[in-house]
């Protein structure tokens, strides 16, 4: 729908009453917008390089190009439109309240201050990931990638972080059933791991409680992992009769040296936090009583970071190995395609299914 001259004075005096500063990036948008709804093309001369807010003045309407007046004019009422209902929420809001986005089953998905948290939410099953919450993580990603947010977290409800994969997945299912169901939750496995691989913005994983199998794996996509002193990091694949995923075969190696990587890929090491730290899967453990308090204030800091810089520069660095995550994917997926449906991980899952055997 196109917006009305009239839409868009509205939008010009919305703005002169916004409570909160949006910030010199989005202001020099709203010029730059304004400018061209109401004069068309820049047609200023360029200023010098030392007139510094003038230059960027005139690079933001530069920018538009020839970029028609009521497109423009529709770009400014949106962005309007936008702050005005950040800043009024605001100051609905308590302090420290989060706002609530689309309903999920399995995980509550909140954005605030510049932070998406995506938290799992299957507290009395320790947060295991069955079909349904890997479908929602892949969605709440999507949805994640494309908001307003500097910064994604993703974290955990209760005093689990995630007990990985869920080991009831394949419970009721007949043996002319299972080869399709593997292959269906493999292709799904592949799209939920691309989907970390291809996030596009910081993802950083708030570990607030032990973390087992696919949860630990993962974390070697993150930009940034925070762990409470009480969490553990467990992949106990072979005991599972399984083989690592989450590209853990490329990125465990690379982050802590091959030998620390096969002791807990391979042999099921489980390591605390301060471990987990010392190898590089972790970034900074906090103790557990100041845990949230001290992470949720670093990352507010870190929310107010240039937007676009911060982006920019994590893509920069995921762009240099894309292509190799997406095969080492591809190929954990194909392996573990197999694993599945061997007898020593059916037999595993049985014994999980008929409680003999725990971590
Ligand atoms: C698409 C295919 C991808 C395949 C990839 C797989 C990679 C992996 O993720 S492998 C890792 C799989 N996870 C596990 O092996 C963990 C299994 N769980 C446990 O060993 C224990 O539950 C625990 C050590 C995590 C916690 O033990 P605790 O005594 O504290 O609590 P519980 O009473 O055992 O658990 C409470 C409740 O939660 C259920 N549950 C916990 N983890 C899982 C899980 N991974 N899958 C399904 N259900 C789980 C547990 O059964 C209990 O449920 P009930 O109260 O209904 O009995």
């Amino acid at each position: 729908m196109r917006s009305s001259q009239e839409e868009f004075e509205n939008a010009v005096n919305r703005v002169k009453l916004l409570k909160k500063d949006p910030g010199n990036e989005v202001k020099l948008k709203l010029y730059a917008l304004y400018k061209q709804a109401t004069e068309g093309p820049c047609n200023m001369p360029k200023p010098g390089v030392f007139d510094f807010i003038n230059k960027a003045k005139w690079d933001a309407w530069n920018a538009l190009g020839s970029m028609p007046k009521e497109t423009a004019r529709q770009s400014y009422v949106d962005l309007v439109s936008s702050l005005s209902s950040s800043s009024m929420s605001s100051s609905q809001v308590k302090p420290g309240a989060d706002r609530k986005q689309q309903e999920y089953e399995n995980l509550v998905v909140t954005s605030e201050d510049g932070i998406t948290k995506i938290m799992l939410n299957r507290p009395t099953k320790k947060n295991a990931i069955n079909t349904q919450m890997y479908q929602e993580i892949i969605l709440a990603l999507k949805a994640a990638s494309k908001d307003n947010s500097v910064l994604t977290v993703l974290t955990g409800n209760g005093d689990y972080y995630c007990s990985g994969n869920d080991l009831t997945d394949f419970s009721g299912i007949t043996a002319g059933e299972i080869e399709e169901k593997v292959k269906n939750n493999l292709d799904m496995l592949r799209v939920f791991v691309n989907s970390f691989i291809d996030f596009p913005k910081p993802l950083i994983a708030v570990v607030n409680g032990p973390a087992v199998g696919i949860a630990v794996t993962i974390l070697g996509l993150c930009d940034a992992v925070y762990a409470s002193d009480r969490a553990t990091f467990h992949t106990p694949f072979s005991h599972l009769g399984l083989s690592p995923e989450g590209c853990s075969s490329y990125t465990f190696p690379k982050i802590m040296g091959p030998a620390k990587a096969i002791e807990m890929l391979v042999f099921g090491k489980k390591l605390t936090a301060e471990e987990a730290c010392a190898r590089g899967l972790v970034t900074e453990v906090f103790p557990d009583n100041t845990f949230q308090k001290q992470v949720w204030a670093r990352l507010k800091a870190y929310s107010e970071f240039p937007a676009n810089s911060i982006r920019i520069s994590k893509q920069v660095i995921r762009n240099m190995e894309k292509e190799k995550l997406y095969a080492v994917n591809a190929e954990e997926c194909s392996v573990l395609q197999e694993r599945l449906l061997s007898n020593e991980c059916i037999n595993a899952a049985v014994n999980f299914l008929s409680r003999k055997a725990k971590l």
